[in-house]
């Protein structure tokens, strides 16, 4: 076996790449070699990105990849991130540290930087809160059995004034962007789309070799304007007696009011031969359930962890967002990672604004900067990981008045895999 000062971590360049996109497609059990278009296009994808490479003997044997994000916080502004993904290790060479130097790296340059957090989805749960990473927000996948739902089977489009019209991808190309960029700035959680980002959903760049286009619909304003969007493809499956039997999947749908959200959801369910609709990830308390007269019809087939965030510096994170009410609370913030650790003194005024800095007072709350992530964008709940012994309370009902500050109305939402 290769020590493991023999393998070099370093970063890839041009020359790398088709065997940087080899070793990544054999750590996600792809078929390990692309065709030369794919290869191309995801050049092209990962241009301006950090891509880095593991090498024994000069071949590569673990990837990784980080790339300049911006994430909504609670409040509407929006931080920068570093955003990681493609993280493989190579089976023959699992479990020796590759995967702790490369994410040390990055982390270490992202900070450098002055990212304010660190971005992921996780494969798997246990990954990445070893390196500081929290959940911060949460999927969930409802599949709405239509005929039961109670929706009216007549509906001949929005009662509102507004029309749902089908796009072209072009059309998403776009009016997609702008859509997305008034949703971006109202909701904690989502990330940007680049343009890249609407090539590749509208298959104007083939990434994985196969395309087959979805279908596009618009919901429109009285007025005429744009306020949702949703892709969904549908299967083709027939009973036995002849009767129709597709499943509509929702790829994403976006909407700015819940009058668009409301439309879409019931165009879905009112398309000819289909009789289920998955929902694709949307937030856990997303209003669909609620706009169809019989809620139960919407059965929540997946929940889980969906966006992880490693906050990089305290003190800017904090002071991103806004608070629910107003107050003080000083958190011993614990950071295996030595990035940010410390003692904070978080002050939310009335307004909502809040201020944050290093404190010797006696600590209110302590938590790792893990749990901190998760209760950062409103998801998770103090008393709840109190309760659980993932934060401990230094002054009773510390808990309870952290999660009057930086709890929200509505739950943080990340439409977006990356
Ligand atoms: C953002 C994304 O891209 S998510 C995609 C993540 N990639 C995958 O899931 C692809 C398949 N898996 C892999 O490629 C690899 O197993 C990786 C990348 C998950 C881990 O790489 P490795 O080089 O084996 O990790 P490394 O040796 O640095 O492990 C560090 C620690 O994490 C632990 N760890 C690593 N992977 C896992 C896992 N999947 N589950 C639980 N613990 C894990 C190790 O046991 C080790 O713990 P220790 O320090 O207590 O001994």
């Amino acid at each position: 076996m290769t020590s493991r000062a023999d393998i070099e971590v370093r970063p890839v360049d041009e020359t790398g790449f088709a065997d940087w996109n080899r070793a990544l497609n054999t750590g996600f059990l792809r078929e390990p070699h692309s065709s030369d278009e794919v290869i191309e296009a995801r050049r092209k994808r990962f241009a301006s990105h950090r891509l880095v490479g593991a090498f024994d003997a000069g071949r590569c044997v673990a990837t990784f990849r980080s790339f300049p994000q911006e994430l909504t916080a609670v409040g509407g502004r929006t931080v920068p991130a570093d955003a990681v993904s493609s993280v493989t290790v190579s089976p023959t060479h699992r479990r020796r540290g590759l995967l702790s130097r490369m994410m040390e790296q990055d982390l270490a340059a992202a900070k450098e930087r002055g990212d304010v957090v660190a971005t992921l989805i996780a494969a798997e749960y246990p990954i990445y809160g070893r390196y500081g990473f929290g959940p911060a927000t949460t999927t969930t996948e409802w599949t709405v059995d239509v005929p039961r739902s109670g929706l009216d089977a007549r509906w001949a489009g929005p009662e509102d004034g507004g029309r749902v019209d089908l796009l072209d991808p072009e059309d998403v190309r776009k009016l997609g962007p702008e859509l997305h960029d008034r949703l971006r700035r109202s909701r904690p959680g989502v990330i940007d789309r680049d343009e890249l980002w609407w090539q590749l959903d509208t298959g104007a760049l083939r990434f994985h070799g196969t395309w087959t286009e979805p279908f596009y619909a618009v919901y429109r304003s009285a007025s005429g304007e744009v306020e949702g969007m949703v892709s969904y493809t549908v299967d083709d499956h027939w009973g036995d007696a002849k009767q129709p039997l597709n499943t509509a999947s929702v790829r994403w749908l976006i909407a700015v009011s819940p009058a668009a959200e409301r439309a879409l959801w019931h165009y879905l369910c009112s398309i000819d031969w289909v009789v289920k609709v998955k929902s694709g990830g949307r937030a856990p308390d997303d209003l669909l359930p609620l706009f169809l007269p019989d809620p139960r019809a919407a059965a929540v087939t997946t929940q889980a962890d969906w966006l992880w965030v490693r906050i990089l510096d305290v003190v800017r994170a904090l002071e991103a967002r806004t608070y629910e009410a107003a107050g003080s609370l000083v958190l011993e913030v614990t950071d295996g990672g030595g990035l940010t650790g410390g003692r904070y003194r978080l002050e939310a005024s009335e307004d909502g604004a809040g201020s944050c800095t290093p404190t010797d007072a006696n600590a209110d709350l302590s938590l790792e900067v893990g749990e901190l992530a998760a209760l950062w964008l409103g998801d998770e709940s103090a008393v709840r990981l109190a309760a659980a012994g993932r934060v401990r309370e230094e002054r009773a009902g510390a808990a309870r008045q952290a999660d009057a500050l930086l709890r929200t109305s509505r739950r943080p939402w990340c439409p977006d895999v990356f």
